[in-house]
């Protein structure tokens, strides 16, 4: 059976070998400074799973032209394109798990929490439809219908969020401009700092960022992240591993 089908056999050659792609991924990153952009593919392929017809999810497909041509995924083949050749030189893993372990070095290189890697996702040849992702301008029943349709928490919404600690936002990509931090190569828990002082210095707040703040089921982990940023880093990995590993059992 080919690996498209049962997925990659995760033998102790299989595990040096993600290994090596670990120490190509942290080069790549710190030549290239795209831990954001590396952490938002991750999130991307990972964010299509839908637990009732466990579809999507973390399987590679965000590669091929059809799933990068959806509009949330404005700006992603930059990712794909940088990785491409990181893949060819370790041809026998997988894109589905290349692409969850370079959002899991994004994170620790920026000097984000460790993060737990179990390998073995297997590609899917098949691109979720269009509209699996939060759209950003829509509020907080809408990003609940999107994370709980992927089997995730409200704890989880808020903890993710803390991704947007990387990074900006492009106008040409996604209409909004700017960056949720003052430092966005550093992976800490300013976001929730900055959420909590409302519009302040230019810094950018989406409509789907601002709710964390204002609604009471979520507001609470603001406040906490906020003031504890081990706390932050503790559930942020945990909801980190969760989301990469949609869908995937590991062995
Ligand atoms: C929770 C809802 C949510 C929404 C709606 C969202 C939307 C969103 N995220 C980003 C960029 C963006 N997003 C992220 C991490 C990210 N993104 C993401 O939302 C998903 C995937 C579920 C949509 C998760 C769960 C995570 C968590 C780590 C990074 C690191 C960057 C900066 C990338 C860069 O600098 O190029 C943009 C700007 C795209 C661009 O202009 O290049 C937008 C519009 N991000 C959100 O969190
Ligand atoms: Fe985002």
């Amino acid at each position: 059976m080919s690996s498209s089908t049962t997925g990659p056999v995760v033998d102790t050659e299989y595990i040096a070998e993600i290994e090596r792609a670990r120490r190509d991924l942290r080069a790549l990153i710190a030549s290239k400074s795209c831990a954001p952009i590396m952490l938002r593919l991750a999130w991307h392929d990972a964010g299509t799973y839908d637990k009732t017809t466990n579809t999507g999810g973390p399987n590679g497909s965000i590669r091929f032209p059809k799933e990068l041509g959806h509009s949330a995924n404005a700006g992603l083949k930059i990712a794909v394109d940088l990785l491409e050749p990181i893949k060819q030189r370790h041809p026998k893993i997988t894109y589905a798990d290349l692409y969850q372990l370079a959002g899991v070095v994004a994170v620790e290189v920026t000097g984000g929490p460790t993060i737990d890697f179990i390998p073995g996702r297997k590609d899917s040849p098949d691109c979720p439809e269009e509209g699996r992702l939060p759209d950003a301008k829509q509020g907080a029943s809408h990003l609940r219908d999107v994370f709980y349709r992927m089997g995730l928490s409200d704890k989880d919404i808020v903890a993710l969020s803390g991704g947007h600690t990387l990074g900006k936002a492009r106008l040409d990509r996604s209409g909004f401009d700017g960056a949720w931090t003052k430092d966005p190569l550093k992976f800490d828990n300013s976001y929730f700092v900055e959420l909590l002082k409302g519009d302040s210095d230019g810094l950018l707040k989406l409509p789907t960022d601002k709710v964390l703040a204002d609604h009471p089921a979520f507001r609470p982990y603001v406040e906490k992240y906020a003031k504890d940023e081990e706390a932050f880093f503790r559930e942020y990995a945990e909801s980190h591993k969760k989301l990469s590993e949609l869908g995937f059992t590991p062995s």
